[in-house]
């Protein structure tokens, strides 16, 4: 029977889930879907690697209120459709690592209430990562479970990366900028490696453009510094998440509106970004679909932003070799990448674009790595790489068990 491993990658409203065959030191995709609309409208939908769906089901929203029934219906749906493969251990990302965890660990009773404490430093996320994996170890006991960090990139950045302008005594508890979107990052400098060498061993700033949002710049392949900072509310403006914030302006809410501190974290984190500045919504699509005058000031406002974290992210790293968009926005959102783009062309960015806007290939083929859509007067290549945080959690995960089971 072939070997497999499963990856999940879950969030607060969605688990998403990959399997794949073991090729060696390699990872072939079998299948891959989300269980998403968790409380609102739970679906399940599944393709394999050929991009076939193998279902499309939608659950009544009392049928599937939590992660914990999400991931029970996914696990009752993929008993049968895996009996060919055997599960040597799964991956999970986890958001946040702390100042502890540099790189992925297999996960035990210590490491589990070690990542619990976290669960403040990310509310929207580190929860819900944690629950497939207890549900899961009491539904397989037998198997080991890794968790892969968004943070473990960043671990070691530079000192002046690291810390906020704070009393010192609050660094000492673990008051650092940690930086997320690290397993995204770092599948993303893998594949710009392959296509770009040389390019990739310089200066190098990656946009990964999601529901969250954030910009890293990075040099001989290590993370210089980036946006994000304590928490996934730091840096750019997001689906629903605030960004960089006048701390007066969280003071003023407390104490002279009188709002209660989960309140304001509630505002911050699912109230503000694209869907409070417009009004309208979170998603880039309805946006730039929308002709009120709010959706384009939305719109503008992310592009102005993400180009002004370019600019700043290339005066840490002294210059700038290449420039790299990824995520759901910077692989699939054209006009996002033109507006951003424009606003560096005194730097000698720009697009060709044509292959800017030709259409992004399909995600689930394996072998994507990715394409260039800089113009040929551009200064600096500038690529679009589709990311994939589920391979890296994948690869990761079948190098500890291998490392493992070598000194076992
Ligand atoms: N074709 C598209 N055009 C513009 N934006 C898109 C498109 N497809 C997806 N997006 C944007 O990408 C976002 C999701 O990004 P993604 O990286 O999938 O996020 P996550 O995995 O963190 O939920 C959506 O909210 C939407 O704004
Ligand atoms: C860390 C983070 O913001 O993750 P996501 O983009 O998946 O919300
Ligand atoms: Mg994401």
């Amino acid at each position: 029977m072939t070997q497999a491993l499963l990856v999940v990658n879950a969030g607060s409203s969605s688990i998403k889930f990959k399997l794949y065959s073991v090729n060696g030191d390699d990872l072939d995709l079998v299948m891959g879907g989300a269980l998403d609309g968790i409380g609102s409208q739970p679906r399940l939908k599944v393709k394999d690697h050929a991009g076939t769906i193998l279902v499309e089901h939608d659950y009544a929203v009392a049928e599937i209120s939590t992660t914990e029934q999400a991931q029970t219906a996914i696990a009752d749906w993929l008993t049968p459709h895996i009996k060919d493969y055997v599960i040597i251990g799964i991956g999970h990302r986890v958001v946040h690592g702390g100042s502890v965890y540099s790189r992925p660990v297999l996960v035990d009773d210590q490491v589990m209430a070690t990542l619990e404490t976290f669960i403040p430093l990310a509310p929207l996320h580190q929860l819900g990562n944690l629950d497939p994996i207890r549900v899961l170890r009491q539904r397989r006991p037998d198997l080991p479970q890794v968790a892969c960090f968004d943070t473990a990139f960043h671990f070691g950045h530079p000192e002046l990366s690291d810390r906020f302008a704070l009393p010192r005594s609050l660094y000492d508890e673990g008051v650092r900028r940690y930086g997320f979107h690290g397993l995204s990052y770092e599948y993303v400098h893998a594949a710009l490696r392959d296509i770009a060498p040389d390019t990739a061993h310089g200066r190098v700033i990656i946009a990964h453009l999601g529901s969250g949002a954030s910009v890293c710049c990075l040099h001989e392949g290590k993370s210089i510094e980036t946006t994000m900072g304590f928490t996934a509310l730091d840096g750019l403006p997001m689906g629903t998440r605030s960004g960089t914030l006048d701390p007066g302006v969280v003071l003023h809410l407390i104490e002279q509106k009188g709002m209660k501190p989960a309140e304001v974290g509630t505002m911050l984190y699912k109230q503000s970004g694209l869907l409070g500045l417009s009004g309208i919504s979170n998603d880039v699509r309805a946006l730039l679909a929308s002709d009120r005058p709010e959706a384009k000031m939305a719109i503008d406002f992310f592009c102005l932003r993400v180009a002004q974290a370019m600019a700043s992210l290339s005066v840490t790293i002294y210059g700038l070799d290449g420039l790299v968009f990824t995520a759901g926005i910077g692989e699939n959102a054209p006009e996002v990448r033109a507006r951003v783009i424009e606003h560096l062309r005194w730097s000698g960015l720009a697009l060709d674009p044509a292959a800017n806007e030709a259409p992004a290939p399909s995600h689930q083929r394996q072998g994507n790595k990715g394409r260039r859509i800089d113009g040929k007067e551009s200064r600096v290549p500038i690529f679009v790489i589709p990311t994939d945080e589920e391979r890296m959690i994948g690869l990761h995960t079948l190098r500890l068990l291998r490392q493992l089971k070598h000194h076992s």
